[in-house]
């Protein structure tokens, strides 16, 4: 359900609930929800095959979901009653027609949308692509021209939402730069953004929230603040894996990771939960972005594709 301030304003301008996409038995999202807030910018972070892009196709209903719902602006992305001008959405900067210029790309999804042409050139200048440029045939384009042109796709309606799967692939570093700039300076004038990444640096910059998924599920979520200088609970015992499973059924979120395990809660409530257990703690450290940095390393190790076929 998304809910509004007293005002009538949305509370929440995506609401995830239980979002779930089976393929066969084989779950790329499984059972996730969060929120995001107006005007924040949030990292959905995941290594490769974690399930960022369904989720976001479930997200802007190009994928049916299995179970659960998504809503952006408080509706069913379908049920928006003109999408184009108030979510403005890049998944696949590649799809666009390589027999195109970018700026008939861009005329084309104007009068799609309804919003005069005047927006198309306002557009281009906002992600910097020149009147050369946008005259080229896309198949002409390099992935950074592409990538650019596909936020003019998404910013042409001047939506109040963005999602956006992974950005900055293909830019250089001056161009994560720009990229960084444009899209805080469009959450600060009140926009929202959902940006997809694979790289926890990348995100951590710019964003406000973070969103981390590995395996299809949710292994952290929060302020980026609060994930940061929380890091989780790093432990290692004579018995990782029946602590393990003790964690598992107190309803704390663990991750196994080369250094040991970590924990989603205060050293405090792992200690209390191994004693229980009478298990020997060798070690436990709290604090620290190391904890989010082992996590999402070892998500990374552990989700290969030939470890997500499994
Ligand atoms: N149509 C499909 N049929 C079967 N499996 C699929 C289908 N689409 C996606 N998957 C699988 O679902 C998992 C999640 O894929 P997804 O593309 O959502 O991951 P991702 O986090 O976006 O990864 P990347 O960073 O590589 O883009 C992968 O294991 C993928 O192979």
């Amino acid at each position: 359900m998304w809910s509004a301030t007293w005002e009538g304003r949305l509370a929440t301008m995506i609401t995830v609930e239980n979002l779930t996409k089976r393929y066969g038995s084989f779950s790329a999202v499984d059972d996730i929800s969060f929120e995001v807030r107006p005007g924040s910018v949030v990292g959905f972070l995941g290594p490769n095959g974690a399930g960022k892009s369904t989720a976001m196709r479930m997200m802007t209903g190009l994928t049916p979901a299995t179970s659960g719902r998504a809503t952006v602006l408080g509706k069913a992305y379908r049920d928006l009653h003109n999408p184009g001008r108030q979510v403005g959405v890049m998944l696949d900067a590649s799809a666009q027609h390589p027999g195109r210029t970018g700026r008939e790309v861009l005329r084309l999804a104007a009068i799609q949308i309804g919003v005069p042409r005047s927006r198309v050139d306002e557009a281009l200048a906002l992600v910097g692509l020149t009147d050369e440029e946008a005259g080229r045939r896309v198949r002409n384009y390099s992935l950074g021209m592409r990538q650019r042109l596909g936020l003019a796709s998404a910013l042409l309606g001047q939506p109040e939402v963005l999602i956006l799967d992974e950005p900055a692939n293909g830019l250089d570093p001056q161009g994560i730069h720009w990229m960084r700039g444009l899209l805080r300076g469009f959450a600060d004038g009140g926009g929202t953004v959902l940006l997809s990444s694979h790289l926890l640096h990348e995100v951590q910059v710019i964003a406000d929230d973070l969103v981390m998924i590995g395996r299809g599920r949710i292994v952290a979520r929060g302020t980026k603040d609060e994930l940061l200088s929380r890091g989780g609970t790093t432990v290692r015992s004579s018995d990782d894996r029946g602590l393990r499973a003790a964690l598992d059924r107190a309803g704390v979120t663990v991750t196994q990771t080369p250094a040991g395990l970590v924990v989603d809660a205060e050293s405090g409530v792992v200690g209390r939960v191994a004693l229980d257990e009478r298990i020997v703690l060798l070690e436990l450290r709290s604090g620290g972005s190391e904890g989010l940095e082992e996590m999402f390393l070892s998500l990374t190790a552990s989700t290969s594709r030939e470890g997500t076929a499994a």
